[in-house]
């Protein structure tokens, strides 16, 4: 039975839940539960700190496990990405009051306060910085400017709104762009079962990101038309009764869908239609 790791709280919990229960999975129906078994796919899904699944997961006890980047890289854990899933974007930078700093070389002696001390250590080192003091906190490190542990803070920054109410400033270029990856032990033998996972979370990313567009359009114009929407491999094109006429059917990225339904009306085309795409496998 595979064994997969998922954020149990957090930002990352909820989303990474609803990722694995489109990609066909039970998932837990209360935030109590900590172990859950999902026979008909054979597999186990443990609920963990979002901390501590690199450290599962590179230890070799569990398969695959979904967790941010920042908080792989903090752990030093023996794991390696194998799949992006664009969940929880956010940057991991660092701030201080308002006009304070404006450059990471500047931290020479400087007092940093981080729930990433790993992350943030490990930047330093490779930006050749020596800070006075890195200090670990649990969270809200926001606060610990005012309250006088730390000159400067790393932390994950997404709206900017937590930074922003504690009269904080980003500066210097990001330590990192984070963001929900599933990952498993670095250089594990190669297993079937998680390759049938990463098939199907992709499955997820593409019916997210992409909808399927079908339209008529005059043969002649129709060269034209597959420009605008060349699809993931090739558009497919098929007569139609009307003589002179095609319909062509295609996936294009959902963002897009508007305007290029806007651009294919100006070369003619009519009937455009747009459907969402409940699963693949691309
Ligand atoms: N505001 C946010 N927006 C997007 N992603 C975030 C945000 N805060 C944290 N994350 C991401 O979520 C992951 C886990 O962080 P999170 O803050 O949820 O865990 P935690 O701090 O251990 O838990 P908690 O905050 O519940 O104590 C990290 O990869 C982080 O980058
Ligand atoms: O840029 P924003 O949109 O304001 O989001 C960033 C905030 O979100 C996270 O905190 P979280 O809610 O996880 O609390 P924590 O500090 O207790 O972990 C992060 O540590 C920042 O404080
Ligand atoms: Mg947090």
């Amino acid at each position: 039975m595979l064994r997969i790791a998922v954020p149990n709280k957090g930002s990352l919990s909820e989303p990474a839940s609803a990722m694995l229960h489109e990609a066909g999975y039970r998932q837990r129906s209360h935030s109590k539960e900590l172990v859950l078994v999902d026979p008909d796919n054979s597999v186990e899904f443990f609920f963990l700190r979002p901390r501590d699944i690199a450290v599962y997961v590179g230890s070799g006890r569990l398969d695959a496990g979904i967790t941010g980047r920042d908080l792989l890289l903090d752990s030093g854990a023996d794991a390696e990405e194998i799949l992006q899933l664009g969940l929880a974007p956010a940057t991991f930078r660092w701030a201080a009051p308002v006009g304070g700093y404006t450059s990471a070389k500047e931290l020479a002696g400087a007092r940093i306060a981080s729930s990433y001390v790993g992350l943030v250590q490990r930047h330093l080192a490779d930006q050749g910085v020596e800070a006075a003091a890195v200090v670990k906190l649990d969270g809200a490190v926001e606060t610990a400017i005012q309250l006088g542990v730390a000159d400067v803070i790393a932390d994950v920054v997404e709206t900017g709104t937590t930074l922003r109410q504690a009269g904080l400033e980003i500066f210097g270029e990001p330590i990192l762009h984070s963001e929900a990856v599933l990952i498993r032990r670095t250089g594990a033998e190669p297993s079937r079962e998680v390759d049938q996972l990463v098939r199907r979370l992709q499955g997820v990313l593409v019916a997210r990101r992409y909808v399927m567009m079908d339209y008529d359009i005059r043969a002649e114009r129709v060269e034209e038309a597959v420009a605008l929407t060349p699809g993931l491999e090739s558009p497919t094109v098929s007569p139609l009764h009307n003589e002179g006429w095609v319909a062509v059917r295609s996936m294009v990225p959902r963002r897009d869908a508007q305007r290029i339904m806007d651009d294919l009306w100006d070369i003619g085309a009519r009937a455009i239609l747009v459907t969402g795409i409940h699963a693949c496998r691309i």
